[in-house]
């Protein structure tokens, strides 16, 4: 049967035909699984989409890889022709995320993961509150009766797909841990001490733990439970056409954009989950009344709103909560803003990573210290992924509890935010918690 690899080449100023129409809701994990690479999986609480194949690649490097990537992205929408206006939930988005930052040259596990890359899926199916759709793409000389073949052949395919069987986790043969609990301890006390100096407000200094697994993990059934273990965070994959995938469950959306109307939230201070109810509001209590992590907080909402403020008016500040999730519970604070003009969300998104809830304060020299301490390079962990559409808006996650693998090894990122009183124990407990998300779908 066909595969939805489509025309991954450079575009040039070719028509590009596009396809809808309304399907039965099929199992997502389904229809994923028999996708071929590239492959996009995204699980937010109003929208799913799985997206197969790439009928255009967007790619940008350098410090001004957002606004290329915008001009790019503008420029493949002007490009694309319906017959008649799509339905909103059929319309073709673009899929694809940044690194973290854009000044180092990529290091493995992340070589296939350029500055910033986007795809434009040959076939796309999305579940939103108004409907199940199949969206195809197509270029080239028939562009037009490509996509509606496509159209047709994967509405039959889709139709007629074999239940999912969902499979077990892979099992771990070894692990490394970067840095070692004396490095991480000498990194975390040289951070208190540039706090304590003045230099510094904030750093989230971040841990890599690498697997050999013992079978070959099947992606799709790691996302498919990280949806069952953490219902209340977005899922997403990203898999590039050749390399590895990165996968994860995130609980923090960076921005969405839709109209004037600005989202984003202030996600940072953590403690662990009770094994009782009384302990684990016990814990809630300490977590709410810590002037460590209130402050670790307050330093993230107050750059937030600044950020924002370059961009947007009336800003609201909503109530500060006490996020709960499977392995830990996060003080959260959302925030939304009114546009001062129409905006691009690749210029929020620009605006505001890295967030001080994983960069730091002030973010300049907080990136300079995380690139003198941090010995990997952290790709695209905690780096903005998403999805664009011809209007320019938009939804970015910001992509941490992730991993990247090629089936055989998995590489999984977690930071915490050190402040002047960190200890850097808890600290180093604290991300233990935040690897468990990916850790238990392997073990
Ligand atoms: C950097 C991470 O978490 C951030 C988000 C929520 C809470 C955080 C904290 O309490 O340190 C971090 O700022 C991560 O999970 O890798």
């Amino acid at each position: 049967m066909e595969s939805p690899r489509g025309d991954d080449a450079a575009l040039g100023d070719e028509t590009i035909a596009v396809r809808g129409c309304s399907i039965e809701t099929p199992a997502l994990r389904s229809v994923l699984e028999v996708f071929d690479a590239p492959r996009t999986g995204w699980t937010a609480p109003t929208t799913s989409v799985v997206a197969g194949g790439a009928t255009a690649t967007l790619s940008a490097t350098g410090p001004d890889r957002f606004g290329r990537l915008k001009a790019a992205a503008e420029d493949l929408f002007d490009r694309v022709q319906t017959p008649e206006p799509l339905p909103e939930g059929a319309k073709p988005r673009l899929f694809g995320g940044f690194s973290f930052t854009a000044d180092s040259s990529r290091e493995p596990p992340w070589r296939d993961y350029p500055d910033a890359r986007f795809t434009l899926p040959a076939v796309q199916v999305s579940i939103t509150s108004n409907g199940t759709w199949l969206t195809t793409a197509a270029t080239g000389p028939d562009a037009g009766q490509t996509a509606t073949e496509r159209l047709d052949r994967w509405r039959d395919r889709i139709a007629a797909l074999p239940v999912f069987e969902p499979g077990t986790p892979p099992g771990i043969e070894t692990k490394r841990h970067t840095p070692t609990l004396g490095d991480w301890r000498t990194g975390v006390e040289s951070v208190v001490e540039r706090i304590r100096d003045g230099a510094l407000r904030k750093v989230v200094l971040a841990q890599s733990l690498s697997a050999d697994l013992t079978r070959e993990l099947r992606v799709v059934d790691a996302l498919t439970r990280l949806g069952e273990s953490y219902p209340g965070c977005y899922q997403f994959l990203f898999e590039p056409a050749t390399g590895p995938s990165f996968l994860g469950a995130t609980p923090e959306r960076l921005v969405k954009v839709r109209g004037r109307t600005v989202d984003t939230v202030a996600l940072a201070g953590s403690i662990g989950r009770g094994e009782t109810k009384d302990e684990d509001d016990w814990l809630e209590a300490q977590l709410r009344d810590s002037e460590k992590n209130n402050h670790e907080h307050d330093l993230v909402v107050n750059a937030v709103r600044g950020q924002l403020g370059t961009m947007a008016t009336d800003i609201e500040t909503g109530d500060r909560t006490v996020r709960k999730l499977s392995n830990v519970q996060h003080l959260q604070t959302p925030i939304r803003g009114t546009l001062d003009e129409d905006r691009h969300v690749l210029d929020l998104v620009e605006q505001l990573h890295p967030t001080p809830a994983v960069g730091g304060l002030p973010p300049d020299a907080a990136m300079r210290t995380i690139r003198d301490i941090e010995a990997f390079d952290r790709g695209w962990y905690a780096a903005p992924v998403g999805w664009i559409d011809e209007h320019g808006d938009g939804t970015f996650l910001v992509a941490i509890r992730s991993a990247v693998t090629d089936g055989t090894t998995a590489t999984m990122f977690a930071g915490a935010g050190i402040v002047a009183d960190s200890d850097p124990d808890e600290e180093y407990d604290e991300i233990q918690l935040k690897f468990r998300p990916i850790l238990d779908e392997l073990t």
